[in-house]
């Protein structure tokens, strides 16, 4: 997987060569290139923003250095397996099937806007040549698209088949397909007696069923009390 990071910060990316993601990238799982998109700009001052048509408050990122960058480092002719994610405050949720399904993609390109946003032309002119995601983290305002493309990255990343050392670790976190849409389970580890606080009896019990329904039992509890949005009528049924 090549995954490109076109912003006017990036050394926001330097980090993706610490920990997990820099492993993969020695193991050859993943590629990452970071480029500035102001090595596209051809003025004195490598401007990259303008006013907005119509007036406004703020500025937008002019559309030009983006269309150059792009011919550069994704090519001039269309091709629908090249993925482009815009992280946009307005764009549809980024959820775990999104990572999901961009984790079997061969190259992602991250286009991190900064000011009030990227001019729409962009936006249209990718959706014309890529396969383009513009999404958003959730309901809450950051500066840019640098940190949200670097948890799309880790959440997209560690889904690639021979990244995570235990693949099942996988399949019993929260929004994971095994977790039906549930919340994980509280987890808890040695000592078993800590500051007066015990580890619940069933998980020292070795029975696995009762640990299985306990764990379930859980499950659906902390779901029901912090994601009601997560449970729809057919999932309480069974719950
Ligand atoms: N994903 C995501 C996001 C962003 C986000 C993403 C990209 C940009 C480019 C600029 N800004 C600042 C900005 C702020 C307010 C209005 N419009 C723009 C961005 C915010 N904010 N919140 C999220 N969940």
């Amino acid at each position: 997987m090549r995954l490109d990071y076109l912003s006017i910060f990036p050394g926001y990316f330097d980090v993706l060569g610490i920990s997990l993601l820099g492993k993969a990238a020695v193991n050859g799982l993943v590629d990452v290139y970071a480029h500035d998109l102001r090595d596209w700009t051809h003025d004195r001052h490598r401007t990259v923003d303008d006013t907005p048509c119509g007036g406004g408050a703020g500025m937008v990122m002019k559309p030009d250095p983006w269309g150059e960058a792009f011919d550069e480092i994704i090519g001039t002719e269309p091709d629908p397996s090249v993925h482009v994610v815009f992280p946009s405050p307005s764009g549809e949720p980024f959820t775990q099937s999104v990572a999901h399904d961009l984790s079997s993609v061969e190259r992602i390109v991250f286009c991190c806007g900064r000011y009030e946003g990227i001019d729409h032309r962009v936006i249209d002119y990718a959706r014309s040549m890529w396969t383009v995601h513009e999404v958003s983290l959730g309901d809450y305002v950051l500066n840019g698209g640098e940190v949200a493309a670097l948890a799309i990255t880790e959440a997209v990343v560690r889904l690639v088949p021979g990244f995570m050392g235990n693949p099942q670790s996988l399949a019993e976190e929260s929004f994971s397909a095994g977790q039906d849409g549930l919340l994980e389970y509280p987890l808890f580890t040695r000592p078993v007696s800590w500051r007066g606080l015990d580890v619940p009896e069933v998980l020292m019990s070795g029975h696995h069923g009762r640990i299985a329904k306990w764990r379930r039992d859980e499950s659906i509890r902390l779901t029901r009390e912090r994601r009601p949005d997560l449970t729809d009528s057919d999932v309480s049924a069974r719950h």
